[in-house]
């Protein structure tokens, strides 16, 4: 487990940047954590105290009970052993081949060379290079790139992966690759695995739990079936809807959306949906409870790691007592709501 306490991290020189101002977060073993923020955010400054690449002015590191932040170097040499980072931009040794780069952390070890044979064999298999093992880092695309580090990365065996914009260079259809690849080596490992991006379709992609970032400090974090049905910060509000589109469609809007009850409108509401509630009949049985008519104008189901996730925008039809009391009951599931305005009747 990792342990970040109310972590502070300044830069010094003339103008000081506080980077990370009271971070605490805790990350379970075996799970895929993703940190998503914008530019500037702190992002890399934070996964890098997890490894303590970078120092925290203040707060503590503690990964399976033992504190980073008190270690001195030789406890932090074999402390980072357990712990594999890949970048975005890879940093593989240009003069070295793929199975030297694998290599590379195992002769730093003084493994022998038959340890280093096995293990630098397995990985290639695992990261499906084993072709490509005498080949040069310039000989390869950027998707294999990032395969060779995430296989030295492997290579001591860590128990934590960290991953700095890993796929942030690639393009969309790479980027699902080392995704499936980095969610593979999660299951069958059981690797803890950090991933920081500014992109929400990576942690839809892949991540259990995600926490959003800004000016340092943590805006909100849980679930991410959570986070995207219902989230509650501004900042991951905006990165919800980067990849889920809230606006109300082009022919619901063309109806003409008033935000005032009347008696020759029917209301607009937006329902949210997500896990097994979206089997639930929840519509024929407003529709027989309340004799009210519904009509459904929007729907979408999408999926995050198995798990079902929903919108649909219905009409409330009826008097406006009967609308009312439809959404009384509406409020009464554990579902989320809310609504967008009224519409006229005859739509
Ligand atoms: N070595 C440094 N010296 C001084 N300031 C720094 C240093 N590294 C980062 N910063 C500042 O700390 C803040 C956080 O930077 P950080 O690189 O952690 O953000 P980020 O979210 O990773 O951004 P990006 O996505 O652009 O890489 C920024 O204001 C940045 O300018």
């Amino acid at each position: 487990m990792i342990d970040l306490k109310d972590i502070t991290k300044n830069y010094g020189g003339k103008t000081k940047v506080q980077a990370l101002n009271g971070i605490s977060l805790t990350i379970h073993d075996g799970e895929i954590f993703g940190i998503i923020g914008k530019s500037g955010a702190g992002k890399s400054t934070l996964i890098r105290c997890i490894n303590m690449l970078e120092k925290p002015t203040s707060g503590s590191v503690i990964i399976d009970g033992d504190d980073l932040t008190k270690m001195n170097e030789h406890q932090l040499r074999q402390e980072r052993k357990h712990i594999g980072m890949i970048f975005q931009h890879f940093n593989l040794l240009s003069s070295r081949t793929v199975y030297d780069n694998i290599a590379f952390p195992l002769e730093l070890i003084g493994a022998s060379k038959e340890e280093i044979r096995s293990k630098v064999e397995s990985l290639l298999e695992l990261v499906g290079l084993t072709d490509r093992q005498y080949n040069y880092p310039a000989q390869l695309s950027g998707g294999q790139k990032q395969r060779v580090g995430i296989a030295r990365a492997l290579a001591s065996d860590p128990n934590v992966l960290l991953c700095d914009e890993a796929t942030s260079a690639l393009d969309p259809q790479t980027t699902k690759s080392i995704l499936d690849l980095l969610k593979d080596i999660n299951k069958r490992l059981n690797l803890t695995i950090v991933i920081i991006t500014h992109e929400m379709a990576v942690i839809k992609a892949i991540c259990n739990r995600v926490a959003v970032i800004e000016g340092g400090i943590i805006k909100e974090s849980g679930r991410v079936v959570d986070v995207f049905t219902n989230p509650q910060s501004e900042t991951m509000k905006e990165f919800v809807h980067s990849v889920i589109n809230m606006e109300l469609p082009e022919g619901i809007v063309k109806l003409g959306v008033s935000d005032q009850p009347a008696p020759d409108r029917c209301m607009l509401v937006r329902l949210r949906f997500k896990g097994c509630i979206t089997k639930d009949p929840i519509v024929s049985t407003l529709i027989r409870k309340f004799d009210a008519d519904i009509s459904i104008l929007y729907g979408n189901i999408d999926y995050i790691q198995d798990e079902p996730f929903g919108y649909l925008i219905i009409t409330l039809m009826g008097d406006m007592e009967t609308q009312t009391r439809a959404l009384a009951y509406i409020k009464e599931l554990p579902i989320g709501s809310e609504v967008l305005g009224y519409v006229p009747r005859n739509h």
